[in-house]
């Protein structure tokens, strides 16, 4: 008799990401959905493909905001498909959607891409099968959040929309990973990789060509290395991002395959009916190196496996309920603020009884870390120049990435990739510029400068897109912090930044950048048709922003209501342009 099998229908699971947070929740969902019967399929949305969309009837998105309110660089073209003035009314009758929108309160236009996403599925005719949901990176309550949206009904929407039908069990598509040993006669297809595997595999692998140390009295998580990658000709631009593929440790692999008995020289190959998650056939040492992100937050899918596989019963109850809805407060302040993560909890739990397949299923792949390209291609044509902090987690361990930097050496190659950042050259090339920097945020500023100044060393600055005066304004903590001090002192004393002024917030004065942002300089600058840059902390962003509401207020006696929306036009019209982070 043929074996029949409950089943609902396909959803199209689609995610816009840059750091990773869309696409986690989009494969969580995922795998929520496959408990619920339905068939989830989960595309990036640069692999989105409007007939594949519109045939569909079950459509979910997980989109995060970038910019000004924006779509992330891997969802520009969606969006401008969405958006499209060529979109007939009623283009979208009989797609059914939802929206996650991911963002911060401590940017404006809060989840700005998620709600124009969904505001104009509505608008083209699609039906909203559930409300809008909001993910909050502010105090990473994102994973949270996801889960009161999902509690609140989403799956009884969905399940009154696509009741359950019985099929053939081999009508059904699954996804489910089956690891087989590789043998040197097995002939090796050609396998279709999911989207984040195939962007890695197409980065390119940079040579270093210098790796130091720029802070005079470095400590961990107090620490700023430069680095100078080979740039093998590839075009790049002045402060344009970089994204690299960080690696873990060594000592990280070596104590994970001890842990779960696994053979690092072991190699397999996946067979699976859907993408493949990474490029096999692949040694475990390889895997683990390359794709497996143990260290990142930990997952409530991640917790619910543990608390499966746990000896100790009271250790159980604790995960089975942190992964609950009901443990949603235990989970966030006790697992997520206190970065708690897969590989510290499997040690700390002893679990030894997880297989590769499990850990394939459980950790994401690693995602990139993102740098603004700190040198200008026209004074530094053969290589890409990089400034990194280092970031300490719960003041004991080194970031993924930190790790991976502290442990690469000149001669070898790293996997990256680059892509625009907010930090576009000015429109009017006559336009005063101001930087304001602080920490690693001088990066694009430097690019900048070293970009004005190799136009004034080959005497055309008539070419140059910075014929204007240019300012720095540099924040650091103490003279150690006083990143490329000699560099920049000579650009001022040649010309190339008509103004210097470096704030050092924990000596002397004690003063920040912000304090030179006085009502009447903003203002004479403003008018003069000037560009402000800015790079740092969201919170030092926000100074900026109330040092130029304040002189909207005072200076042009706007009423203080309007003075926000000022702001906003002016990054609207790019003569405000920031990049911030934390
Ligand atoms: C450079 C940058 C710009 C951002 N701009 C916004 C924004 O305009 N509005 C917002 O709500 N969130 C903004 N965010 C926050 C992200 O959308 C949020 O952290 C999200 O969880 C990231 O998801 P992802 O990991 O999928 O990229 C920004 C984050 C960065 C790093």
């Amino acid at each position: 008799m043929q074996q029949t099998i409950d089943t609902r229908e396909i959803i199209n699971v689609y995610y816009g990401t840059t750091s990773g947070n869309s696409s986690r929740l989009a494969f969580q969902f995922a795998d929520e959905a496959t408990q619920h019967k339905f068939i989830p399929k989960v595309f990036n949305l640069k692999e989105f493909n409007p007939d594949v969309f519109i045939q569909t009837r079950l459509n979910i998105f997980f989109v995060s905001t970038y910019g000004v309110g924006g779509p992330t660089s891997d969802a520009i073209d969606f969006h401008n498909w969405l958006q499209s003035k060529d979109r007939k009314q009623n283009e979208l009758q009989g797609v059914h959607f939802t929206v996650f929108a991911l963002g911060n309160t401590k940017h404006e236009h809060f989840c700005g891409m998620g709600l124009k996403t969904d505001a104009r599925l509505e608008e083209l005719g699609a039906t909203r099968i559930f409300q809008l949901g909001k993910g909050n990176s502010c105090d990473e309550t994102t994973d949270n959040d996801y889960s009161v949206w999902v509690e609140s009904g989403l799956f009884a929407a969905l399940e009154a929309l696509s009741p359950l039908v019985t099929v053939p069990a081999n009508q059904v598509q699954s996804s489910i990973y089956k690891i087989k040993e590789f043998n040197n006669i097995d002939v090796v297809v050609g396998e279709t990789l999911s989207f984040q595997a195939q962007k890695y595999k197409d980065s390119h692998s940079l040579k270093i060509i210098e790796i130091k140390e720029l802070r005079k009295a470095p400590s961990p998580g107090n620490s700023t290395l430069y680095l100078s990658l080979e740039s093998q000709n590839i075009p790049y631009k002045a402060a344009q991002n970089i994204g690299i593929y960080p690696e873990n440790s060594e000592e990280y692999i070596q104590e994970i395959c001890t842990m779960l008995n696994l053979d690092p020289q072991y190699i397999f190959q996946i067979e699976t009916k859907g993408n493949h998650p990474f490029p096999t056939p692949i040694s475990v040492h390889n895997y683990l190196k390359k794709y497996c992100d143990f260290l990142g937050p930990i997952t409530k899918k991640q917790l619910y496996t543990l608390s499966q596989l746990v000896d100790d019963q009271k250790a159980k109850e604790e995960l089975k309920f942190v992964s609950s809805h009901k443990g949603r407060e235990e989970y966030d302040t006790n697992y997520l603020q206190t970065r708690q993560c897969f590989f510290h909890l499997v040690k700390k739990y002893n679990i030894r009884n997880i297989s590769l397949q499990q850990l394939i299923e459980l950790c994401p792949l690693i995602s990139p870390r993102y740098f603004t390209i700190a040198s200008s291609p026209l004074k530094n044509p053969n290589k890409i120049e990089i400034i990194a902090s280092e970031l300490l987690i719960n003041k004991e361990r080194l970031g993924l990435c930190s790790q991976f930097l502290r442990n690469v050496k000149a001669g070898q190659e790293i996997k990256c990739f680059l892509q625009d950042s907010a930090f576009l050259l000015p429109q009017n090339p006559q336009a005063p510029i101001l930087l304001l920097g602080i920490g690693a945020g001088l990066a694009p500023m430097r690019a900048f400068i070293q970009e004005k100044d190799e136009f004034i060393e080959q005497n055309k600055l008539d070419q140059s897109p910075f014929k204007g005066p240019m300012t720095l304004f540099f924040g650091c903590r103490t003279m150690n912090d006083y990143l490329f001090k000699e560099e920049l002192e000579e650009y001022e004393k040649n010309g190339t930044l008509n103004q210097l002024k470096v704030a050092f917030s924990r000596e002397g004065q004690q003063i920040r950048i912000t304090n030179y942002l006085d009502v009447e300089f903003l203002n004479q600058f403003l008018e003069s048709g000037g560009v402000i840059y800015v790079c740092g902390s969201t919170q030092m962003g926000r100074d900026v922003q109330i040092a130029i509401e304040n002189m909207f207020k005072q200076a042009r006696k706007v009423m203080p209501y309007l003075a926000y929306r000022k702001v906003n036009e002016l990054e609207e019209q790019k003569i405000f342009v920031k990049e911030l982070w934390g």
